[in-house]
């Protein structure tokens, strides 16, 4: 079984968990209250800003040239494409502009492991702790898709997850992960499913922290 799949299965009962979450039922049906959502872009924002230098990070320690470009574009695609997403709800919304937004705990905590991980850690397991972004975004995506509310104000956060084109990174993601396990001793896979594991927890309490304003 490839590494990803047995990964996944791992992180089944936390996914399980953050589909029943208030933050992704209220998503869904549109019902989120505006102060959970903006909790949510703002601290999303910030994020990003280091998410995006993270993946770039780590395709600088990749070994070929082609994977280095992939993490780049995937960087690139962080700080542009999905920026643009907050940047039109801010805008919409009316939020205050990133400057001045302090990280909470979460957030924090998120991007500091992700910045630690690429590095301290081996690639194999940076590569397996920067997965969940991807993929847990795409999944809960295109799940809140098969249930979709007309009218919905966080239509172009379902349609951005959703997309074919964030599929496509997925899945470059996912074929590097799968690479680097194939291509590595048993003990770092194991560390690899650890980071994997962690950084879904991870994805859990940021939406968490956003539905109960959890705040230093
Ligand atoms: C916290 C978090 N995790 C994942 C994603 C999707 N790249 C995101 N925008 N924010």
């Amino acid at each position: 079984m490839k590494w990803t799949n047995q990964a996944w299965e791992k992180i089944q009962p936390i996914y399980d968990s953050i589909l029943q979450m208030p933050f992704i039922q209220e998503l869904q049906n549109g019902t989120l209250a505006l102060d959970k959502f903006q909790f949510y872009m703002q601290q999303d924002s910030k994020y990003l800003e280091h998410y995006g230098r993270a993946l770039a990070a780590l395709g600088a320690k990749a070994k070929d040239n082609q994977m280095a470009l992939d993490f780049f574009e995937f960087g690139k695609n962080a700080l542009i494409v999905e920026s643009a997403l907050h940047a039109s709800y801010f805008e919409e919304f009316g939020l205050q502009p990133h400057a001045e937004i302090p990280m909470e705990p979460v957030c924090h905590h998120y991007v500091h492991y992700l910045k630690s991980t690429v590095a301290y850690d081996p690639i194999e397991v940076a590569v397996a702790a920067i997965l969940p972004c991807f993929w847990i975004y795409q999944e809960v995506g295109n799940y809140i898709l098969q249930k979709e509310t007309a009218n919905n104000p966080y239509q172009k956060w379902i349609d951005t997850y959703s997309s074919e084109e964030f599929a496509e990174g997925v899945r470059k993601a996912q074929y590097y992960a799968d690479l680097m396990a194939d291509n590595t001793t048993e003990a770092l896979r194991k560390q690899m499913f650890e980071a994997f594991v962690k950084a879904s927890q991870l994805e859990f309490q940021f939406w968490n922290a956003a539905y109960t304003n959890r705040i230093w």
